[in-house]
C-alpha cells in the first residue's frame, strides 16, 4: 500500500503564516476530504503536497516496498481553469499523458483519452475548444485530464463547485472508484459537508493553520467541534438510509456555545 507522510508542514506567504505546523499520515486506496473555513489554507496545503509552493517540513511518498514515488505521480487539480487555451477538450485531456509522449502518440494513448471522455460524459464534447466551456465542463475535463495522467496522489481542489447534483455525484463516484482500484491517494478539499461525509474514508479539519481533528465521519462532523471551527450554529443528523447532512442554522458567536470536543 502506498503512504504519503506529511510531517511538521508549514507554508508562510510573505512571512505570514498560514499552515503552521500540519502532520499526518495518509493511505493507499483512501479518500480525504480538507474541510475548513474560508481562507483557513486548504488550498495553500494541497498546492504544498504538490510541491507547486515552497514549504517548511517533510512530505514523503513511497511505495509498498517502502521505496519513494517520484512527485511527478502527483496529480493537482486547480479550483477553476480560467485558461484561455483555444486547444481541443480531447487535446487538453491528452495533455494529461505529457510525460509519456514523443513525436509519435501511440493510439493506446488515445484509447485511454476517448474512454475517460466516455466514462465522464463527455465524449461529445471531444472537439470543442476548452476555452468554450462551461465552468462545471472545464472542471469535469480537468479531473479527466488528472485521471489520464495514471496519478498515485489525486488532489482535487473543490471539484464540485461549478457542478449540478449530478456531476458532483458523477465526479465524486469516479474518484472513489479509481482511488480504489488503483489504490491511489486522494485529497478533496470541499466546503459540501453532506458530500463530504458520503465520500470519506477519512476527514481532516484545517482551522487558523492546523489540523483541528483527523478521523473519521463520526469523529469530525460532530456539532459542537462544527459549531467551534465554522462559528455556526449546526445540526447535524443521520437520515434512516445512513446518510449524514449537516444544516447551517444561523452564525453565532462560539463564547455562546458549550464546546466539550
Ligand atoms: N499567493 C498568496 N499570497 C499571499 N497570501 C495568500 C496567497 N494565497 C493565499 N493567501 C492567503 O492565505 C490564506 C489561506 O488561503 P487558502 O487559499 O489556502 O485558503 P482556503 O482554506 O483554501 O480558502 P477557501 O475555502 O476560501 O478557498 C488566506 O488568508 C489567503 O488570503
Amino acid at each position: 500500500m502506498i503512504k504519503m507522510k506529511v510531517s511538521n508542514l508549514a507554508v508562510s506567504y510573505q512571512h505570514k503564516p498560514v499552515i503552521k505546523d500540519v502532520s499526518y499520515t495518509l493511505k493507499g486506496g483512501e479518500m480525504t476530504s480538507v474541510i475548513g473555513p474560508n481562507g483557513t489554507g486548504k488550498t495553500t496545503m494541497i498546492k504544498a503536497i504538490a510541491h507547486l509552493i515552497k514549504y517548511k517540513g517533510k512530505v514523503t511518498l513511497e511505495d509498498s516496498n517502502g521505496q519513494p514515488i517520484s512527485k511527478n505521480k502527483i496529480a493537482y487539480v486547480p479550483q477553476m481553469s480560467t485558461t484561455t487555451t483555444t486547444l481541443s477538450v480531447f487535446e487538453m485531456v491528452l495533455l494529461g499523458r505529457v510525460k509519456e509522449l514523443s513525436w509519435k502518440v501511440e493510439k493506446h494513448h488515445l484509447d485511454a483519452v476517448t474512454q475517460m471522455l466516455d466514462g465522464l460524459g463527455l465524449l461529445s464534447l471531444s472537439d470543442r475548444p476548452f476555452c468554450r466551456l462551461s465552468g462545471g465542463q472545464r472542471q469535469l475535463v480537468t479531473m479527466a485530464q488528472a485521471l489520464v495522467s495514471k496519478p498515485k496522489v489525486l488532489l482535487l481542489d473543490e471539484p464540485t463547485s461549478a457542478l449540478d447534483l449530478r456531476h458532483q455525484l458523477q465526479v465524486l463516484d469516479v474518484a472513489q472508484q479509481y482511488t480504489k482500484q488503483e489504490g491511489i491517494i486522494t485529497v478533496a478539499v470541499l466546503h459540501d459537508l453532506a458530500l463530504v461525509a458520503r465520500y470519506s474514508d477519512n476527514i481532516l479539519l484545517l482551522h487558523n493553520g492546523y489540523v483541528e481533528k483527523e478521523g473519521l465521519q463520526r469523529d469530525v462532523l460532530k456539532k459542537d467541534l462544527l459549531q467551534k471551527v465554522y462559528q455556526v450554529e449546526v445540526d447535524v443528523s443521520v437520515s434512516n438510509k445512513g446518510y449524514t447532512t449537516v444544516t447551517p442554522i444561523r452564525p453565532c458567536n462560539i463564547k455562546q456555545l458549550e464546546y466539550t470536543a
